[in-house]
């Protein structure tokens, strides 16, 4: 049974939500963020699960969540960075409001969380303690249509390598790097056929296949630095 809990942030739906449910069925306390109070949330209250609002908009929102985490911790086995906001580049003009919170999402609260909680996980007195990220394929082979989140996407997954090395031996850093794993309420058949073509295994596999991900990186003592890519093989084509 562990005892530190595993934070995982935007954990109230879709691929957190999976993913914190499958970590409480192994055992785990769990603590997700969430922005918007809701069905969901209450559920997974009543579950056991721990949730904390956070909105990492801005560095307030951000610096305002930690100093809650650590009032409401000792320790920590993993923190897994899910939380994410995902925006199409402006089609008249650069988005640079949606650069700035992409940015904050996926690269400041990912740094600032991992560095104020390197404390956190170094209080663990379990055998490992983890951080990962969850990035997305268009970090490392660029996007035409969503430019800011690739580029802030790869600055996530920059901070695996940094972090690896300097948190190492203590905390393990790693990364998956999904893409197609679970469509969205807009997407059409025709956008699931554009899925289809650009990966050699079938797409949309939902969110199993990152929690097998997670599950591996936390139970791999001799894995840091790395990001696994879940993305149907689309980078061999
Ligand atoms: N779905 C897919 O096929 C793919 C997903 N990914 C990545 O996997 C991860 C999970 O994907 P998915 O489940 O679809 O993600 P979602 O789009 O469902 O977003 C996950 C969570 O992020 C939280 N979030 C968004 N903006 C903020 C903010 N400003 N402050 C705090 N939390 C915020 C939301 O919290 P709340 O709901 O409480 O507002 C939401 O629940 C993401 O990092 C995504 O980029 C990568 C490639 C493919
Ligand atoms: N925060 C999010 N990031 C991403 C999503 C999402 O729904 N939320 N979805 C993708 C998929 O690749 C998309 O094409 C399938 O719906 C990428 N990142």
């Amino acid at each position: 049974m562990s005892q530190a809990p595993i934070l995982i942030t935007g954990g109230a739906q879709r691929l957190g939500r999976y993913c914190a449910e499958r970590l409480y069925d192994d055992g785990h306390p769990v603590i997700i963020t969430y922005r918007r109070e809701r069905p969901a949330v209450e559920a997974l209250r009543r579950r056991g699960i721990t949730a904390l609002y956070a909105d990492f908009a801005s560095e307030a929102g951000i610096m305002t969540f930690i100093e809650h985490l650590k009032s409401t911790v000792p320790a920590l086995r993993a923190i897994i960075h899910n939380a994410s906001h995902w925006q199409p580049d402006g089609e008249d003009e650069p988005h640079a409001a949606g650069f700035e919170l992409m940015f904050r999402v996926h690269m400041q609260a990912p740094y600032l969380i991992s560095l104020h909680g390197r404390a956190l996980l170094e209080a663990c007195s379990e055998p490992m303690r983890d951080i990962i990220h969850i990035t997305d394929y268009s970090a490392a082979h660029g996007s035409h249509r969503h430019i800011a989140y690739a580029a802030t996407k790869a600055g996530l997954e920059n901070l695996t390598l940094s972090l690896a090395g300097l948190l190492a031996p203590a905390i393990k850093v790693n990364g998956v790097a999904p893409a197609g794993i679970m469509l969205n309420d807009s997407d059409d058949d025709a956008y699931l056929e554009h899925l289809n073509r650009r990966a050699v295994l079938p797409a949309v596999p939902g969110p199993g296949v990152i929690w097998q991900s997670v599950r591996y990186l936390l139970d791999n003592p001799f894995v840091t630095g790395t990001t696994l890519a879940v993305d149907g093989g689309r980078h061999v084509k």
